[in-house]
């Protein structure tokens, strides 16, 4: 793993609501990430998962401390850096987003487009190495309502992927899941990180995910009560996962 940071995030604090209803939700969070790194963040609900999360995202602006994203700094950054930015992200969400009107491969083929100037041929190209890669080769034109819902949560990580995304943060992307496709879905995220360098952070509940992890952070009322190392980052040969880079959809 190269030491190269990808997000940096120095003394942030974070409130909502205003006058009296005024609540701090994060306080005082410092983070690191490094390119390819797998970081899981947990803690209890309302303990400020999901806001760390779209903060890091630039789904939601940056108030006060510092968040550095591949050396942008986002607080006060202009709407224009921000949406590049967010097209070389990639967001899988516990419920899975897909649009029931369109086919899988459409909807893969979405995730491809928020990228302008990508010619329809490439898009479409991409889009179905994408879900050949999750294993959904034979399923490219169903619609979702035809998809078991791992199925489904898989076009959504393809759909996350295909645009070989800098980092990919998910929010609980397994909740809906049972044992089998929870596990899948995270193997996939981890052998596609490990192959492309991707970096991910990823909320969750399940402690199921843990042995995956580089990285756990825990959260509790809004502030970062422990920062673990995870038992892969223990890992010294990470080969394991290289099959997945000569295919991966983008090289
Ligand atoms: N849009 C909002 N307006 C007001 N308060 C909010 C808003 N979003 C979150 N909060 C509050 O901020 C705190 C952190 O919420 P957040 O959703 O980040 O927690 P979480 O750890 O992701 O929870 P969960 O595990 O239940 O999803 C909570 O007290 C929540 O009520």
């Amino acid at each position: 793993m190269s030491n190269e940071t990808v997000l940096d995030i120095r003394g942030l604090n974070h409130w909502f609501g205003s006058g009296d209803a005024r609540k701090q939700a994060l306080f005082d969070i410092d983070m690191t990430l490094e390119r390819g790194s797998f970081t899981v963040l947990m803690g209890p609900s309302g303990s400020g998962k999901t806001t760390l999360l779209t903060l890091a995202g630039c789904l939601r602006g940056v108030e006060d401390g510092s968040v550095r994203l591949m050396g942008h700094e986002l607080r006060d950054a202009p709407e224009a850096e921000l949406t590049l930015l967010r097209q070389r992200l990639g967001f899988i969400f516990q419920a899975h987003n897909l649009h029931e009107s369109l086919t899988a491969l459409q909807n893969v083929i979405m995730g491809v487009q928020v990228r302008p100037g990508v010619p329809d041929g490439l898009a479409r190209q991409a889009a179905a190495r994408a879900l050949d890669l999750v294993g959904l080769s034979d399923r490219l034109h169903y619609l979702p309502a035809n998809l078991s819902g791992g199925q489904k949560q898989r076009v959504a990580v393809a759909r996350a992927l295909v645009g070989n995304p800098a980092m990919v943060l998910a929010d609980e992307p397994t909740a809906a899941l049972d044992k089998d496709s929870a596990a899948d879905v995270i193997d996939l995220l981890k052998r596609l990180a490990a192959a492309r360098g991707t970096t991910t952070l990823l909320v969750t509940h399940d402690n199921r995910i843990l042995d995956r992890a580089d990285c756990i952070l825990t959260l509790e009322d809004g502030r970062i009560v422990s920062s673990d190392i995870g038992p892969a980052a223990k890992l010294t040969d990470r080969n394991e996962y290289s099959e997945a880079a000569s295919s991966s959809p983008q090289g």
